[in-house]
């Protein structure tokens, strides 16, 4: 496995930067997820990784070496990197075998070293058995497993892999992200891996790094990314959060902050290096699981919307005090739509950029 070092890599097509400017270090053995919108450039990062395309500026190295830039550009084949895609690129007329030991035998490794390589690389992503039937005649889950044991056996020293789950209905994806998951104990393979979906980028990654118009927003730990998000676009991206305006009305403990909202005061969490000076407004991250219906403490609200989900109610209340704005709230049973309720805030999560723009605001 190698660790993967991005140094301000920039690509452009004509005028616009598909990627820009993004370094990044991913530790040997790291498993790190690529997470943003359609066209955030989170594609055109891993083809330059893989030596796909060449970079406009920046460097790439791979364990120090210098993979692109600096005037070099390392051809794909020489990078020792796995790809799998989204649309698993099986050879049709081969067998499973013949698929996954292609690589093999492309670099000159044959007879029973290969049959061996092959078994282990099927057994590892549990099909064996499945040797000799074609893609055809197997499942889309089976084919991107074929596709993952296709790059298993070549020992690769970084798997890259771009929304290989995207053709996969839901319930096979759950299973699928297990099945990443143990590859990437069983290999301790450094791993990128390009999606759009949040809930696949924090089940899996250690650390995900979240993107828009080419650059990283932020990139840290699921939890961290899901509880403590940077800035407004990573909060409204991750767990889809609510931003809301608020007034900082004092620091209740450390880490904490005391802040008002729709005529209400809450305790919430904040970075003490960033907090707001008292009096001064910030915006506050919401997420469902921070409110609650409550009986008589709280702000009042009116439900807008109510869907059942089955073991709870997705709730969306509109606050008297701001009704255009809508929060989502989970709640234990449906509430019938234009209800007047409380809710509780058990929680939130105080901004930090918005809270360092105030200063400067305050200096103008
Ligand atoms: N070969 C190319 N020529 C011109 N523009 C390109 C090329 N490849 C990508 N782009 C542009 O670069 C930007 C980033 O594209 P990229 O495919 O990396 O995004 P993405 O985040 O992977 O999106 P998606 O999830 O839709 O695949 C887009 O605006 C895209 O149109």
């Amino acid at each position: 496995m190698s660790a993967i070092s991005l140094s301000a890599v920039t690509k452009r097509f004509g005028d616009a930067a598909a990627v820009d400017g993004v370094s990044l270090e991913i530790a040997a053995g790291e498993f790190v997820a690529l997470l943003g919108a359609s066209g955030c450039g989170k594609t055109t990062l891993l083809r330059l990784i893989a030596g796909f395309d060449t970079l406009s500026s920046g460097a790439i190295r791979f364990d120090g070496t210098v993979m692109a830039g600096e005037g070099r550009h390392v051809p794909p084949e020489d990078r020792n990197v796995g790809i799998v895609f989204q649309s698993y690129a099986l050879w049709p007329h081969m067998s499973v075998a013949e698929n996954v030991g292609y690589p093999l035998r492309v670099r000159g490794i044959r007879g029973a070293a290969k049959a061996d390589k092959v078994a282990e690389a099927l057994a590892a992503v549990d099909l064996s058995g499945f040797e000799a039937r074609r893609p055809a005649d197997l499942s889309g889950g089976q084919r991107q497993r074929v596709a993952l044991a296709r790059c298993l056996a070549m020992d690769p020293a970084v798997v890259l892999l771009d929304e290989p789950l995207a053709n996969l209905d839901v319930n096979l994806r759950a299973s699928m992200e297990d099945t990443f998951k143990e590859f990437h104990e069983r290999t301790k393979a450094t791993m990128v891996y390009v999606t759009h979906d949040q809930a696949e980028a924090m089940a899996m990654a250690d650390r995900v790094a979240v993107m828009e118009a080419g650059r990283v927003l932020q990139v840290t730990d699921p939890v961290t990314l899901y509880g403590e998000p940077a800035s407004e676009a990573v909060a409204r991206f991750v767990g889809n959060g609510s931003v809301v305006d608020c007034r900082v009305v004092g620091p209740a403990a450390s880490g904490r902050a005391h802040v008002a909202l729709f005529g209400h005061e809450a305790d919430v969490r904040a970075d003490p290096a960033t907090l707001a000076p008292l009096g001064t407004t910030a915006r506050l991250c919401l997420r469902p699981e921070h409110l609650t219906l409550s009986d008589g403490e709280g702000f009042a609200a009116r439900v807008a919307k109510a869907t059942f989900k089955g073991s709870h109610a997705l709730l969306e209340v509109a606050p008297a005090a701001a009704p255009a704005q809508l929060l989502p709230v989970w709640a234990p049973r449906l509430v019938p739509t234009g209800t007047e309720v409380r809710i509780a805030i058990r929680d939130g999560w105080l901004l930090p950029g918005a809270a360092m723009r105030v200063p400067a605001a305050r200096a103008a």
